[in-house]
């Protein structure tokens, strides 16, 4: 039976990788795929992971419609087996229903990959939509740490390097940016709650220079 998976994490726990790497097992053993994407960091339809992989991807827009994505591909004698959905959060609820129906109606497996929680630890639409109906919500294995040590479960923004609450929900960015740019930062609940970021713990307590100082400093979920 084919199901609807939604692989989150925080940003870069390696979920387009993941994306990529199980559109090439599936498309090795034969099952055709369809990579599909919305405002990927490296650009439009692309699926970019850090570690060096990118593949091209169709776009997402706010007037796709994945059912007829699927019916127009199998009009033209094109099999679809499966689609990877990457950077999900930005699609709409409405998107989501329609992935549910390829799923349920079409027979096609449908895997997307997203971060459930933005800047503020808010649901994005269509993450909200993908937890409330998803077969599975899967966890990525490898853990994004925070600067604490303790496991990243939330994003934080920093604009000019401070972290920020109020702003636009959607900013492409990425965890790297230079100083003076929007930027990102996983943390852990407790330090995103406190606002902490690592340069905010540095400055508190410049010793705090490394996740090993942190947690003999302060200890892990200080
Ligand atoms: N130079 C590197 N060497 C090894 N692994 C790396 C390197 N750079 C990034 N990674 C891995 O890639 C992950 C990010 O993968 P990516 O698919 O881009 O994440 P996401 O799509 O979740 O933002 C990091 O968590 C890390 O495990
Ligand atoms: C937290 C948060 C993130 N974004 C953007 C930033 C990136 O472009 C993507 C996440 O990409 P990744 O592959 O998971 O690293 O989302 C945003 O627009 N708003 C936010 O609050």
């Amino acid at each position: 039976m084919a199901e609807l998976v939604f692989f989150s994490g925080t940003m870069d726990c390696g979920k387009s990788t993941l994306a990529l790497q199980m559109h090439h097992n599936h498309a090795a053993r034969g099952r055709d795929g369809v990579l599909f994407t919305r405002n990927d960091r490296a650009g439009a339809a692309t699926i970019s992971s850090r570690l060096g992989l990118v593949q091209h991807a169709a776009e997402v827009g706010d007037a796709t419609d994945f059912w007829a994505e699927v019916i127009e591909r199998r009009t033209q004698g094109q099999p679809v087996d499966y689609l990877i959905a990457d950077e999900a959060q930005f699609y709409t609820a409405t998107q989501v229903e329609q992935l549910a129906r390829v799923v349920d109606e079409l027979e096609v497996d449908v895997y997307t990959f997203g971060i459930s929680t933005d800047f503020r630890a808010r649901l994005f639409p269509g993450s909200a939509r993908l937890v409330e109906l998803a077969d599975r919500v899967e966890v990525l294995q490898v853990k994004a740490l925070c600067w604490c040590g303790a496991r990243a479960t939330h994003n934080a923004r920093t604009v000019d390097g401070v972290m920020v609450v109020e702003g636009a929900q959607v900013v492409v960015g990425d965890v790297a940016a230079a100083s003076g740019e929007v930027a990102y930062e996983v943390l852990c609940r407790r330090h995103h709650m406190r606002r902490m970021t690592a340069a905010t713990a540095r400055a508190a307590s410049p010793s705090v220079a490394t996740l090993s100082s942190a947690q003999g400093t302060l200890g892990v979920g200080a």
